[in-house]
Protein backbone atom coordinates (compact mmCIF):
# COMPACT_ATOMS: atom_id res chain seq x y z
CA UNK A 1 0.00 0.00 0.00
CA UNK A 2 1.44 2.87 -0.94
CA UNK A 3 0.03 6.84 -0.02
CA UNK A 4 -0.26 7.11 -3.82
CA UNK A 5 -3.13 4.69 -3.49
CA UNK A 6 -4.69 6.33 -0.68
CA UNK A 7 -5.04 9.53 -2.29
CA UNK A 8 -7.35 9.91 -5.01
CA UNK A 9 -6.84 12.92 -7.68
CA UNK A 10 -9.83 14.45 -8.89
CA UNK A 11 -10.57 17.32 -11.35
CA UNK A 12 -12.03 20.30 -9.24
CA UNK A 13 -14.04 20.45 -11.90
CA UNK A 14 -15.67 17.09 -11.53
CA UNK A 15 -15.55 16.89 -7.76
CA UNK A 16 -18.72 18.17 -6.69
CA UNK A 17 -20.26 16.34 -3.84
CA UNK A 18 -16.48 15.24 -2.79
CA UNK A 19 -14.99 15.31 0.44
CA UNK A 20 -11.80 17.24 0.74
CA UNK A 21 -8.90 15.32 2.42
CA UNK A 22 -7.26 18.68 4.03
CA UNK A 23 -7.60 22.41 4.71
CA UNK A 24 -6.90 24.51 1.89
CA UNK A 25 -4.78 27.82 2.24
CA UNK A 26 -5.30 30.80 0.37
CA UNK A 27 -2.50 33.76 0.52
CA UNK A 28 -3.09 37.23 -0.93
CA UNK A 29 -0.09 38.91 0.40
CA UNK A 30 -0.24 41.86 2.84
CA UNK A 31 -4.26 40.69 2.95
CA UNK A 32 -4.93 37.33 4.13
CA UNK A 33 -3.02 33.95 4.57
CA UNK A 34 -5.24 31.25 6.21
CA UNK A 35 -7.61 28.47 5.76
CA UNK A 36 -9.87 29.21 2.31
CA UNK A 37 -11.64 25.28 2.65
CA UNK A 38 -11.83 23.11 5.86
CA UNK A 39 -10.54 19.10 5.57
CA UNK A 40 -14.32 17.33 5.28
CA UNK A 41 -16.12 20.26 3.58
CA UNK A 42 -18.47 18.61 0.88
CA UNK A 43 -17.50 20.61 -2.86
CA UNK A 44 -20.31 22.98 -3.86
CA UNK A 45 -20.76 24.15 -7.00
CA UNK A 46 -19.73 27.71 -6.08
CA UNK A 47 -16.67 26.46 -4.52
CA UNK A 48 -15.18 25.62 -8.13
CA UNK A 49 -14.24 29.19 -9.22
CA UNK A 50 -12.88 29.97 -5.71
CA UNK A 51 -10.59 26.55 -6.13
CA UNK A 52 -9.44 27.49 -9.44
CA UNK A 53 -8.40 31.42 -8.31
CA UNK A 54 -6.31 29.35 -5.60
CA UNK A 55 -4.99 27.35 -8.26
CA UNK A 56 -6.36 24.20 -7.38
CA UNK A 57 -7.42 22.31 -10.59
CA UNK A 58 -7.13 19.17 -8.61
CA UNK A 59 -8.06 17.99 -5.25
CA UNK A 60 -7.41 14.97 -3.08
CA UNK A 61 -9.76 12.65 -2.13
CA UNK A 62 -8.95 10.20 0.88
CA UNK A 63 -8.97 6.57 1.46
CA UNK A 64 -6.76 6.58 4.78
CA UNK A 65 -4.99 2.94 5.22
CA UNK A 66 -4.29 1.42 8.31
CA UNK A 67 -0.48 2.18 9.25
CA UNK A 68 -1.31 5.85 8.54
CA UNK A 69 -2.06 9.31 9.69
CA UNK A 70 -3.69 12.12 8.22
CA UNK A 71 -1.38 15.40 8.78
CA UNK A 72 -4.83 16.86 11.37
CA UNK A 73 -4.01 13.55 13.56
CA UNK A 74 -0.45 13.26 13.51
CA UNK A 75 -0.11 17.00 14.73
CA UNK A 76 -2.34 16.56 17.52
CA UNK A 77 -0.55 13.38 18.79
CA UNK A 78 2.56 15.67 18.75
CA UNK A 79 1.49 18.50 20.41
CA UNK A 80 -0.11 15.94 22.95
CA UNK A 81 3.53 14.25 23.55
CA UNK A 82 4.75 17.70 23.99
CA UNK A 83 2.82 19.74 26.53
CA UNK A 84 3.09 20.47 29.92
CA UNK A 85 2.17 22.46 32.76
CA UNK A 86 0.52 26.40 31.63
CA UNK A 87 -0.33 25.26 27.75
CA UNK A 88 -2.71 23.98 26.13
CA UNK A 89 -3.47 22.78 22.42
CA UNK A 90 -5.34 24.38 19.45
CA UNK A 91 -7.58 22.90 16.81
CA UNK A 92 -5.64 21.83 13.96
CA UNK A 93 -5.86 24.09 10.74
CA UNK A 94 -3.78 23.65 7.54
CA UNK A 95 -1.87 20.30 9.11
CA UNK A 96 -0.71 22.70 12.21
CA UNK A 97 -1.20 22.67 15.99
CA UNK A 98 -0.11 25.24 18.27
CA UNK A 99 0.67 24.89 21.96
CA UNK A 100 -0.48 28.64 23.42
CA UNK A 101 0.42 29.72 26.74
CA UNK A 102 -2.27 29.47 29.45
CA UNK A 103 -0.57 32.57 31.05
CA UNK A 104 2.19 35.03 31.67
CA UNK A 105 5.51 33.74 32.42
CA UNK A 106 8.46 32.21 31.59
CA UNK A 107 8.41 29.60 28.36
CA UNK A 108 10.79 26.64 29.50
CA UNK A 109 11.94 24.17 26.45
CA UNK A 110 14.88 22.08 26.28
CA UNK A 111 16.88 22.54 22.53
CA UNK A 112 18.52 19.95 22.69
CA UNK A 113 15.84 17.63 22.37
CA UNK A 114 13.66 19.92 20.01
CA UNK A 115 16.78 19.30 17.52
CA UNK A 116 16.34 15.44 18.06
CA UNK A 117 13.32 14.97 17.09
CA UNK A 118 13.88 17.34 14.02
CA UNK A 119 15.70 14.79 12.55
CA UNK A 120 13.23 12.38 12.21
CA UNK A 121 12.24 12.48 8.70
CA UNK A 122 8.34 14.64 7.78
CA UNK A 123 8.25 15.54 11.50
CA UNK A 124 8.47 19.42 12.31
CA UNK A 125 8.74 20.86 15.54
CA UNK A 126 9.13 24.72 15.91
CA UNK A 127 9.68 26.50 19.15
CA UNK A 128 10.10 29.36 21.08
CA UNK A 129 13.53 29.88 22.40
CA UNK A 130 14.06 28.67 25.90
CA UNK A 131 13.56 31.67 28.55
CA UNK A 132 11.22 33.38 26.65
CA UNK A 133 8.74 36.00 28.45
CA UNK A 134 5.26 35.22 26.87
CA UNK A 135 1.78 36.43 27.01
CA UNK A 136 -1.38 34.76 27.96
CA UNK A 137 -2.35 32.97 24.38
CA UNK A 138 1.10 33.50 23.01
CA UNK A 139 1.52 30.72 20.40
CA UNK A 140 5.15 28.85 22.34
CA UNK A 141 5.12 25.95 19.88
CA UNK A 142 4.05 24.53 16.33
CA UNK A 143 3.70 21.19 15.48
CA UNK A 144 3.27 19.63 11.97
CA UNK A 145 4.09 16.88 9.83
CA UNK A 146 5.56 17.53 6.28
CA UNK A 147 3.26 14.87 3.74
CA UNK A 148 -0.21 15.06 3.71
CA UNK A 149 -0.30 11.16 4.62
CA UNK A 150 2.49 10.21 7.65
CA UNK A 151 3.38 6.15 8.13
CA UNK A 152 2.69 5.88 11.80
CA UNK A 153 6.30 4.20 12.38
CA UNK A 154 7.62 8.66 12.33
CA UNK A 155 4.62 9.21 15.05
CA UNK A 156 5.92 5.82 17.27
CA UNK A 157 9.82 7.31 17.15
CA UNK A 158 9.09 11.23 17.84
CA UNK A 159 6.59 9.07 20.84
CA UNK A 160 9.42 7.16 21.70
CA UNK A 161 12.46 9.99 22.20
CA UNK A 162 10.09 11.59 23.91
CA UNK A 163 9.49 9.27 26.74
CA UNK A 164 13.02 8.53 26.86
CA UNK A 165 13.99 11.91 27.33
CA UNK A 166 11.23 12.40 30.08
CA UNK A 167 12.95 9.21 31.48
CA UNK A 168 16.38 10.44 31.66
CA UNK A 169 15.50 13.70 32.93
CA UNK A 170 12.47 12.76 35.43
CA UNK A 171 10.21 15.03 34.51
CA UNK A 172 6.80 14.77 33.46
CA UNK A 173 6.24 17.73 30.98
CA UNK A 174 8.00 18.98 28.01
CA UNK A 175 7.01 22.25 27.12
CA UNK A 176 5.91 24.48 30.00
CA UNK A 177 5.55 27.71 30.97
CA UNK A 178 6.34 28.98 34.68
CA UNK A 179 4.90 31.22 36.22
CA UNK A 180 6.35 34.39 37.83
CA UNK A 181 6.65 34.97 41.36
CA UNK A 182 5.57 38.49 42.99
CA UNK A 183 8.90 40.10 44.49
CA UNK A 184 9.21 42.32 46.63
CA UNK A 185 12.52 44.70 45.55
CA UNK A 186 14.93 46.38 46.86
CA UNK A 187 16.61 49.50 45.01
CA UNK A 188 19.78 51.33 45.55
CA UNK A 189 21.10 53.85 43.12
CA UNK A 190 24.61 54.51 43.57
CA UNK A 191 26.19 58.09 42.05
CA UNK A 192 27.35 61.74 43.68
CA UNK A 193 26.16 63.09 40.65
CA UNK A 194 22.47 61.32 41.53
CA UNK A 195 22.81 61.63 45.63
CA UNK A 196 23.80 65.05 45.44
CA UNK A 197 20.42 66.19 43.22
CA UNK A 198 22.91 67.54 40.18
CA UNK A 199 21.51 65.29 37.81
CA UNK A 200 17.84 63.34 38.40
CA UNK A 201 17.23 60.15 38.72
CA UNK A 202 16.85 58.57 35.15
CA UNK A 203 17.44 54.66 36.30
CA UNK A 204 15.08 53.95 39.23
CA UNK A 205 12.01 54.74 36.70
CA UNK A 206 13.27 52.22 34.50
CA UNK A 207 13.95 49.51 36.71
CA UNK A 208 10.81 49.82 38.52
CA UNK A 209 8.72 49.50 35.20
CA UNK A 210 10.72 46.55 33.83
CA UNK A 211 9.42 44.92 37.65
CA UNK A 212 5.87 45.85 37.03
CA UNK A 213 6.12 44.68 33.89
CA UNK A 214 7.10 41.01 35.74
CA UNK A 215 4.21 41.19 38.03
CA UNK A 216 6.64 42.20 40.97
CA UNK A 217 6.93 45.84 42.60
CA UNK A 218 10.03 48.28 43.84
CA UNK A 219 9.31 48.44 47.96
CA UNK A 220 11.81 51.04 48.82
CA UNK A 221 14.64 53.15 46.43
CA UNK A 222 17.87 54.22 48.81
CA UNK A 223 20.04 56.64 47.31
CA UNK A 224 24.11 56.19 47.70
CA UNK A 225 26.76 58.22 47.13
CA UNK A 226 30.06 56.25 45.57
CA UNK A 227 30.90 55.23 48.94
CA UNK A 228 31.30 51.58 49.51
CA UNK A 229 30.45 51.67 53.34
CA UNK A 230 27.06 53.02 52.63
CA UNK A 231 26.37 50.73 49.56
CA UNK A 232 27.37 48.28 51.95
CA UNK A 233 24.86 49.11 54.81
CA UNK A 234 22.02 49.76 52.39
CA UNK A 235 22.62 45.91 51.30
CA UNK A 236 21.97 44.52 54.77
CA UNK A 237 19.21 46.73 55.71
CA UNK A 238 17.40 45.45 52.49
CA UNK A 239 18.64 41.97 53.49
CA UNK A 240 17.00 42.44 57.26
CA UNK A 241 13.85 43.27 56.06
CA UNK A 242 13.76 40.12 53.72
CA UNK A 243 13.40 41.76 50.09
CA UNK A 244 13.43 39.05 47.13
CA UNK A 245 15.92 40.73 45.26
CA UNK A 246 18.16 43.96 45.68
CA UNK A 247 19.18 45.91 42.81
CA UNK A 248 22.14 48.36 42.87
CA UNK A 249 22.25 50.54 39.72
CA UNK A 250 25.45 52.84 38.57
CA UNK A 251 29.19 52.70 39.78
CA UNK A 252 29.73 49.26 37.52
CA UNK A 253 32.55 50.38 35.01
CA UNK A 254 36.38 50.81 35.54
CA UNK A 255 36.18 54.26 37.02
CA UNK A 256 38.04 54.92 40.20
CA UNK A 257 34.32 56.20 41.82
CA UNK A 258 32.59 52.78 40.35
CA UNK A 259 32.30 50.96 44.13
CA UNK A 260 29.43 48.84 43.28
CA UNK A 261 31.32 45.55 42.30
CA UNK A 262 33.68 46.47 45.22
CA UNK A 263 30.75 46.87 47.89
CA UNK A 264 28.82 43.87 46.50
CA UNK A 265 31.74 41.38 47.43
CA UNK A 266 32.23 43.27 50.93
CA UNK A 267 28.55 42.29 52.09
CA UNK A 268 30.12 38.41 51.43
CA UNK A 269 27.81 37.59 48.76
CA UNK A 270 29.32 35.00 46.47
CA UNK A 271 29.73 36.40 42.97
CA UNK A 272 28.13 33.99 40.56
CA UNK A 273 29.75 36.50 37.56
CA UNK A 274 31.21 40.03 37.14
CA UNK A 275 31.18 40.58 33.65
CA UNK A 276 28.32 39.08 31.15
CA UNK A 277 29.17 38.39 27.82
CA UNK A 278 26.65 40.16 26.15
CA UNK A 279 26.49 43.85 24.45
CA UNK A 280 24.95 45.79 25.79
CA UNK A 281 25.28 44.66 29.45
CA UNK A 282 29.11 43.57 29.69
CA UNK A 283 29.05 45.22 32.93
CA UNK A 284 26.31 43.04 34.89
CA UNK A 285 27.30 41.26 38.10
CA UNK A 286 25.03 38.32 39.91
CA UNK A 287 25.64 37.76 43.40
CA UNK A 288 23.86 36.44 46.17
CA UNK A 289 23.89 36.85 49.74
CA UNK A 290 22.79 33.52 51.53
CA UNK A 291 19.40 32.88 49.08
CA UNK A 292 18.63 37.16 48.33
CA UNK A 293 19.99 37.48 45.11
CA UNK A 294 21.81 40.62 44.34
CA UNK A 295 22.81 42.39 40.76
CA UNK A 296 24.76 45.14 39.92
CA UNK A 297 23.23 46.57 36.84
CA UNK A 298 25.69 49.09 34.71
CA UNK A 299 24.67 52.15 33.36
CA UNK A 300 23.22 50.83 30.19
CA UNK A 301 20.18 49.44 31.72
CA UNK A 302 18.70 52.69 31.99
CA UNK A 303 19.32 53.17 27.98
CA UNK A 304 19.14 50.47 26.05
CA UNK A 305 15.72 48.92 26.22
CA UNK A 306 17.31 45.01 26.01
CA UNK A 307 20.53 44.29 27.65
CA UNK A 308 21.28 41.32 29.82
CA UNK A 309 19.93 42.20 32.53
CA UNK A 310 16.39 41.61 30.43
CA UNK A 311 17.82 38.07 30.05
CA UNK A 312 18.42 37.10 33.29
CA UNK A 313 15.41 39.41 35.61
CA UNK A 314 12.68 37.07 34.20
CA UNK A 315 14.50 33.60 35.05
CA UNK A 316 15.22 34.83 38.45
CA UNK A 317 11.52 36.36 38.32
CA UNK A 318 10.04 32.49 37.78
CA UNK A 319 11.94 31.53 40.71
CA UNK A 320 15.08 29.95 39.18
CA UNK A 321 19.12 30.46 40.57
CA UNK A 322 21.63 31.69 38.12
CA UNK A 323 24.55 29.51 37.63
CA UNK A 324 27.63 30.80 35.98
CA UNK A 325 27.02 28.47 33.40
CA UNK A 326 24.24 30.16 32.48
CA UNK A 327 25.64 33.64 31.96
CA UNK A 328 28.37 31.85 30.21
CA UNK A 329 25.91 30.56 27.47
CA UNK A 330 24.99 34.28 27.00
CA UNK A 331 27.97 35.54 24.72
CA UNK A 332 26.79 33.17 21.64
CA UNK A 333 24.11 35.20 19.71
CA UNK A 334 24.49 37.73 22.71
CA UNK A 335 25.68 40.70 20.28
CA UNK A 336 22.71 43.12 20.25
CA UNK A 337 24.24 46.44 20.46
CA UNK A 338 27.19 48.06 21.30
N1 LIG B 1 37.13 52.36 29.67
C1 LIG B 1 35.99 51.75 29.86
N2 LIG B 1 34.88 52.49 29.82
C2 LIG B 1 33.68 51.90 29.97
C3 LIG B 1 33.59 50.52 30.19
C4 LIG B 1 34.77 49.78 30.27
O1 LIG B 1 34.75 48.56 30.51
N3 LIG B 1 35.95 50.42 30.09
N4 LIG B 1 32.34 49.95 30.30
C5 LIG B 1 31.27 50.66 29.68
C6 LIG B 1 29.97 50.11 29.98
S1 LIG B 1 29.71 48.58 29.29
C7 LIG B 1 28.98 50.78 30.65
S2 LIG B 1 27.41 50.12 30.73
C8 LIG B 1 29.21 52.14 31.13
C9 LIG B 1 28.50 52.56 32.43
O2 LIG B 1 28.87 51.88 33.48
P1 LIG B 1 28.52 52.32 34.98
O3 LIG B 1 27.53 51.37 35.53
O4 LIG B 1 29.80 52.40 35.72
O5 LIG B 1 27.80 53.73 34.92
P2 LIG B 1 28.18 55.11 35.67
O6 LIG B 1 29.63 55.40 35.41
O7 LIG B 1 27.77 55.01 37.06
O8 LIG B 1 27.30 56.14 34.89
C10 LIG B 1 27.38 56.28 33.51
C11 LIG B 1 26.48 57.46 33.07
O9 LIG B 1 25.16 57.26 33.47
C12 LIG B 1 24.71 58.31 34.34
N5 LIG B 1 23.88 57.75 35.42
C13 LIG B 1 24.22 56.76 36.25
N6 LIG B 1 23.23 56.53 37.15
C14 LIG B 1 22.25 57.41 36.85
C15 LIG B 1 20.96 57.65 37.38
N7 LIG B 1 20.47 56.97 38.44
N8 LIG B 1 20.20 58.62 36.80
C16 LIG B 1 20.67 59.33 35.76
N9 LIG B 1 21.88 59.14 35.21
C17 LIG B 1 22.66 58.19 35.74
C18 LIG B 1 25.97 58.93 34.89
O10 LIG B 1 25.73 60.23 35.31
C19 LIG B 1 26.88 58.81 33.68
O11 LIG B 1 26.62 59.82 32.75
O12 LIG B 1 30.59 52.38 31.20
C20 LIG B 1 31.24 52.15 29.96
N10 LIG B 1 32.55 52.67 29.91
O1 LIG C 1 27.35 47.00 30.63
MO1 LIG C 1 27.64 47.94 29.23
O2 LIG C 1 26.42 47.84 28.24
O3 LIG C 1 28.03 46.49 28.07
O4 LIG C 1 27.04 48.82 27.93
Amino acid sequence: MTKGDMLQEVRTKDAIGMVLAHDLTQIIPGEFKGRLFKKGHVIQKDDIPKLLDIGKEHIYILNLKRGFLHENEAAIQMANLLYGENVECTDPREGKVNIKSKIHGLVKVNADLINEVNKIDDIAVATLKNNTVVEANQPIVGTRVIPLIVNKDKLEQFEKMIKQYKLDKDRDSLIHVKPFRQMKVGLITTGGEVFTGRIKDRFGPIVKQKLVNLGSEVIDQRFSPDNTETIVQHIYSFKDEHVDLILITGGMSVDPDDRTPGAIKQSGADVVSYGTPMLPGSMLMMAYLGDTPIMGLPGCVMHDPFTSFDVLLPRICAGEKIEKEDITIMGYGGLYHC
